[in-house]
């Protein structure tokens, strides 16, 4: 059998050779965070060593050389997405921030008494709590869209949903929960045929497979370096150029600035202008060597392999009885994540991850994944979660699930 990308990539990824209480580890919580290859890891050391000074500020050789560094990253991200400009990429902490950023900005400005937010179930709380925040300010309301029997959001729904009153659609591309991959062109076709724009939460889609804003023709984008190889602190907005240059700061501060007067300030062109103070500058190159290394093993490789793993990992997991996992089956229409969030029978699921770390070195997610919504839906409170990304092996896999048949026998006696 040929030696998997898995197999082949995982020396990259020092700290997988790590043992958990003897075993060998096993990390299956990639949807939480991605681990980092060595070349993210020198990226940052490197810059430190040789490269560290204060951005667009300075006229001195450091500053030069940190600001081209820290403006590649800028363009390697627009380049990564197939953005048309690489002012339309702002830097911010993680999704959560780039989400406020459009909640606090574009919407003070557009949303107004009546209008809706429509949002599926599914969505992770960073989309949801800061249009319920934005809605509760300006008399608008959020309105949901539920699950289709398959357990995938049913978009036929959404599209009876959309009205003149939908202002924006705010959906994941990939659900962090059920693995579920969404139809982001029709969405975006239907939405803008009313009026809306379109928010997509990308964290679960960006770090897996080739996203191409221009042709999903999305209005804002979101994603976290941390789940795509890069270090955690940073993470990007991007944003059609015509609606960031109408948008208003989110933060004030210095950088963001044109003139400063003692009443007033005038603001800098976007991207600038959503970027307030000393930035981030070791995280924001440290994800631009994330976007080289993934682009140098192909993003297209990587979701072809993450599809084996994705299929392998649900139909190994369906296969344990008592075993319920949530979100679609695979098929040729409907594609899954690699990613499955499962309970087990009369089992709670702190305690299978537990004892999975304790006993097998495997580690896994427990709780809602910030996905209360969705939980309730179910009727449950928390789920487990395996989560893998392209340095997991088939055998890792098979690790987890006789790991996960043991502790069922643990439980069960
Ligand atoms: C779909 C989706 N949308 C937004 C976020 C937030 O990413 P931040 O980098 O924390 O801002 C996440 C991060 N989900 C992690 C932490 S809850 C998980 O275990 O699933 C996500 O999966």
């Amino acid at each position: 059998e040929s030696t998997s990308l898995g197999e082949i990539i995982r020396s990259d990824f020092p700290i997988l050779r790590q043992k958990v209480n003897g075993r060998d580890l096993v990390y299956l919580d990639n949807a939480a965070t991605s681990q980092k290859p060595n070349y993210v890891l020198k990226a940052l050391k490197d810059y430190y060593e040789s490269s560290n000074s204060n951005v667009h500020r300075g006229v001195h050789y450091l500053s030069q050389k940190a600001t081209t560094a820290y403006e590649n990253a800028r363009e390697k991200i627009a380049d990564f997405i197939n953005a048309s400009d690489h002012t339309e990429i702002v830097f911010t902490r993680n999704a959560t921030e780039a989400i406020n950023l459009v909640a606090n900005s574009w919407g003070d400005l557009n949303l107004g008494f009546g209008d809706e937010i429509l949002l599926t179930v599914a969505e992770h709380h960073s989309a949801i709590v800061p249009w319920q925040i934005v809605a509760k300010k300006k008399g608008a309301s959020l309105k949901y869209i539920g699950l289709t029997a398959g357990e995938v959001p049913d978009i036929e729904q959404l599209k009876k949903a959309l009205s003149k009153k939908t202002k924006l659609v705010v959906t994941h591309h990939v659900s962090n929960t059920l693995g579920s991959v969404l139809p982001i062109e029709d969405i975006v076709i239907w939405s803008h045929e009313v009026g809306a724009r379109v928010l997509l939460d990308a964290c679960q889609s960006v770090p897996h497979m080739m996203v191409d804003v221009q042709k999903l023709n999305v209005d804002f984008l979101v994603a976290s370096s941390h789940k795509m190889c890069g270090p955690t602190g940073i993470g990007f907005l991007y944003g059609k150029s015509n609606l960031l240059s109408s948008m208003p700061p989110f933060l004030g501060g210095g950088e963001m600035i044109s003139d400063v007067f003692q009443d007033y300030s005038t603001y800098a062109e976007p991207p600038s202008r959503f970027e307030a103070g000393t930035p981030a500058i070791a995280e924001a190159i440290g994800l631009g060597a994330a976007i080289e290394y993934l682009s140098g093993i192909g993003m297209q490789r990587i979701h072809d392999y993450e599809r084996e793993l994705a299929d392998y990992l649900y139909y190994s997991l369906t296969s344990v009885p008592n075993v319920r996992v949530y979100g679609p089956a695979p098929s040729e229409i409907i594609h899954r994540a690699a990613l499955c969030s499962f309970n087990v029978e009369n089992i709670h699921p702190t305690d299978i991850a537990t004892i999975l770390n304790e006993e097998y070195g495997v580690a896994i997610r427990s709780g809602h994944h910030c996905a209360q919504p969705l939980h309730r839906y179910f009727g449950v409170n928390a789920s487990a979660r395996a989560s893998l990304y392209f340095y997991n092996t088939k055998e890792e896999v098979d690790h987890f699930i006789e790991a996960l048949r043991e502790t069922i026998k643990f439980f069960s006696i």
